[in-house]
């Protein structure tokens, strides 16, 4: 098991990892709209989920991953009226490539986030 961290992207805001890798598997942590310096992005949902997979592409680079190789995606989401907006985002992300994902409407995020997204990537 590797434990991957990346300057690249937030550091965590708790006790955990960025992501850890287990043979061909990668996990990443929830991503929120943290910048680099660990400041909640300015902006709305356009600009923080923007930020979320800029931080995962950080994260899977990091780990080995390419966004090709993501076989799953979860989407948490404060308010599922914004998500359009996630799904025109995902789709800029991935292109053509479709993961497997579920998005579900949480209560609230850490530090006032709208979105958090976690990724698994399989690096077969
Ligand atoms: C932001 C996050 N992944 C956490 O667990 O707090």
């Amino acid at each position: 098991m590797d434990i991957i961290q990346t300057h690249d992207a937030p550091a965590a805001i708790g006790p955990y990892s960025q992501a850890v890798r287990v043979g061909p598997f990668l996990y990443t942590s929830g991503q929120i709209p943290l910048t680099k310096e660990g400041n909640l992005v300015e902006g709305g949902i356009s600009e923080q989920v923007a930020q979320v997979f800029a931080n995962l592409d950080a994260v899977l680079k990091a780990g080995g991953a390419t966004r090709e190789q993501v076989v799953k995606a979860t989407i948490f989401m404060t308010d599922l009226a914004e998500f359009q907006v996630v799904n025109e985002a995902c789709a800029s992300f991935f292109g053509e490539h479709r993961p497997a994902r579920s998005t579900v409407q949480v209560a609230a995020l850490p530090r006032g986030a709208r979105v958090e997204i976690e990724l698994i990537a399989y690096r077969g």
